[in-house]
C-alpha cells in the first residue's frame, strides 16, 4: 500500500523517509507527512477536506496536501506577511511584502503566554540545557505518520545547527512550565544571507519549532512564531526562510525526497522499506551493493588546506540557482569542516594539478529513533547537503559519496530533487519517497520556483 515505490523501476524496495514534516495533533503527528499525500487517492482527500470544511470541523493541524490547504482557513497565517491563497505568482518579482519597521514601532516586550508558562532562552553552551533541548526534540519533534520514526538530532548536531557565525542566544527561544521548569516548547532562528533571484537579503532561517505533544492544538506555535519574529525584527531583519512538510500559505518551491538504500535488510526490518513483488532479500542486497572504495582515488575528507578553494567552488556554483545561501568563508568553514557524526565534506583534486580542488560533496548525519521496534533503536541516515561536480560526472561523484556513507555505517542516504540532483538520482538507485518538503519565505513575494531552481538545504 505504500506509494513510495521507486519510480525508476530498477530498485526493489519501497521507501518511506524520515523527513522534515510536521506531526499532527495529540496523536503524535507524522514524520513523512507528505508521504501520505500519495497514499490517499486525490479524490477522496478532496472529499474529506470538503466535508471537514462544510461541517466547520476542519482539523486544526496544518494539512499535507495542496487540495486540502486550498479549502482551509489559516487563522494565524492570514495575519502574517506571507502570500495569501495558493494562486501562482507569475510575474518575475522578488520584493518585500511589507516595509521594514523602525525600531520604535516594534514591540519591546515578549508576547503574553498563559500564566503557567514562562519564556526561557535555552543556553546551548550549558550542557544541561542542551540536553533538555535534545530531550524535548527527541521525544516530540518530527515523526512519520505511522509513528515508526522520529528525528533524533544529537546534542552536538544541535550546537552545530544553532550556533553558526552570528548566532544569538536570544534566538533560541524556549517555553517552560512555570511550576517545574520543564521545557515544553522551542523555536530557533539563525542569521543567513540568502539570495532570492537577483536580490540578496539578510534573513534568518527558522527551524526546530516544537511543542510538547501534550500541548498540541492549543495555539502555542503561533505565539512562538510571533515571539521569534519580534526578536529578529529588533535586530533589523524582516525576512525569513523555513521549510516544512505541511502546506502553509504559500510555498515558493516544493521538493521531493528520494532515498538510496545502503542496508536493505535493516530498512525492511524497520519497515522503512518493503520488498516489492518478485524481490527477495538476497536480490535487494545485491541490487544495492556498492564498490568498497571510491572510484576517484583523490576523493578525500576536506582538510583545512582545501577550505578556501572548496568555498570558492561552491559559492560560484550556487550563483546558478534562484534561491541560495551566500556564505562567507567563515560560514562555509562552519557548515562544511568535517565533524564526526554531524557533517562530512569531501573534495576531489584535479589530476593534472593536485593543489586544485575540482569537486565537492557533503552530507549531514541525522539519525531517527525507530519507535517500538524490538530489534532496532536507531536508523542511521545521511542527508545530501551541497555538492559540486566540477570535473567528474554527477554519477561518479555521488557514487563515491554513497560509498563513503556506506563505509561510515549509514543505513540510507536521503536526497531532495533540488539543484542538479535529478542528474543522478535514478541511475544511482535512489527511490522516490512519498515525502515532499515545501520551502517558504516570510515577508517576501516572488514567483514560484521549480525544485531544480532551489539551491538551499536546511538541516
Ligand atoms: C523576520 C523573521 C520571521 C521569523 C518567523 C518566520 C515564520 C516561521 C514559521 C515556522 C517555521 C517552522 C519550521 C520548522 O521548524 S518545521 C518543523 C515543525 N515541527 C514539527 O513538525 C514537530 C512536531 N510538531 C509540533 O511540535 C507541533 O505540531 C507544531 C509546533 C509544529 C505546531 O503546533 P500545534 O500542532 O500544537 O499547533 P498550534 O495549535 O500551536 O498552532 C496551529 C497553527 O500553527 C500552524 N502550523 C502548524 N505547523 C506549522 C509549521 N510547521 N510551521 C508553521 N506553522 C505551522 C497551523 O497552520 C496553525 O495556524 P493556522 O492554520 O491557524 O494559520
Amino acid at each position: 500500500q505504500g506509494n513510495s515505490d521507486n519510480k525508476d523501476g530498477a530498485s526493489g524496495s519501497q521507501s518511506k523517509s524520515p523527513q522534515q514534516q510536521q506531526s499532527s495533533g495529540a496523536k503524535g503527528g507524522s514524520l513523512a507527512e507528505s508521504m501520505n499525500a500519495l497514499r490517499v487517492a486525490p479524490s477522496s482527500a478532496a472529499a474529506a477536506a470538503a466535508a471537514a470544511a462544510a461541517s466547520g470541523s476542519a482539523s486544526t493541524s496544518a494539512p499535507r496536501r495542496l487540495d486540502e490547504a486550498k479549502q482551509r482557513d489559516y487563522k494565524f497565517w492570514a495575519t502574517q506577511p506571507v502570500p495569501q491563497g495558493f494562486t501562482t505568482e507569475s510575474k518575475p518579482i522578488s520584493e518585500p511584502i511589507e516595509e521594514d519597521k523602525p525600531k520604535d514601532q516594534i514591540r519591546q516586550t515578549p508576547y503574553d503566554i498563559p500564566n503557567m508558562f514562562d519564556w526561557s532562552e535555552v543556553d546551548l553552551q550549558n550542557d544541561a540545557q542542551l540536553q533538555e533541548l535534545y530531550t524535548l526534540l527527541n521525544e516530540n519533534y518530527v515523526e512519520d505518520e505511522d509513528e515508526l520514526f522520529r528525528f533524533d538530532y544529537s546534542p552536538a548536531f544541535l550546537r552545530w545547527a544553532l550556533q553558526p557565525p552570528g548566532w544569538r542566544s536570544d534566538w533560541h527561544v524556549g517555553v517552560r512550565v512555570r511550576s517545574n521548569r520543564k521545557l515544553v516548547g522551542f523555536i530557533s532562528a539563525i542569521p543567513a544571507g540568502i539570495r532570492v533571484r537577483d536580490r540578496r537579503v539578510e534573513m534568518v532561517e527558522i527551524n526546530f519549532l516544537c511543542v510538547h505533544k501534550r500541548l498540541r492544538g492549543k495555539r502555542v506555535a503561533p505565539v512562538l512564531i510571533k515571539e521569534i519574529t519580534r526578536r529578529v525584527n529588533l535586530t533589523g531583519r524582516f525576512q525569513a526562510v523555513y521549510t516544512g512538510g505541511v502546506v502553509l500559505p504559500k510555498p515558493v518551491a516544493t521538493c521531493r525526497y528520494y532515498h538510496r538504500s545502503l542496508n536493505p535488510r535493516k530498512l525492511v526490518e524497520c519497515q522503512f522499506s518493503s520488498l516489492q513483488r518478485n524481490m527477495t532479500m538476497a536480490r535487494a542486497i545485491k541490487l544495492y551493493k556498492l564498490p568498497d572504495q571510491p572510484k576517484n582515488s583523490s576523493f578525500q575528507l576536506m582538510q583545512p588546506k582545501h577550505t578556501k578553494q572548496a568555498f570558492q567552488l561552491l559559492s560560484k556554483y550556487l550563483e546558478s540557482f534562484q534561491l541560495a545561501p551566500v556564505f562567507d568563508e567563515k560560514e562555509f568553514a562552519h557548515w562544511f569542516t568535517p565533524r564526526e557524526g554531524i557533517v562530512q565534506s569531501f573534495v576531489c583534486l584535479d589530476p593534472t594539478d593536485s593543489n586544485r580542488v575540482s569537486d565537492f560533496a557533503s552530507f549531514y548525519c541525522l539519525p531517527s529513533s525507530v519507535i517500538n521496534n524490538p530489534n532496532h533503536k536507531t536508523l542511521f541516515a545521511a542527508y545530501c547537503f551541497y555538492n559540486v561536480a566540477g570535473s567528474m560526472t554527477w554519477i561518479d561523484l555521488m557514487r563515491d559519496l554513497l560509498i563513503q556513507a556506506k563505509r561510515t555505517g549509514f543505513d540510507v542516504v536521503n536526497c531532495l530533487d533540488l539543484m542538479e540532483n535529478k542528474q543522478f538520482l535514478s541511475e544511482l538507485k535512489f527511490g522516490a519517497g512519498d515525502g515532499y518538503l515545501h520551502y517558504y519565505l516570510y515577508n517576501w513575494r516572488c514567483s514560484d520556483m521549480k525544485a531544480e531552481e532551489v539551491g538551499l538545504v536546511l538541516q
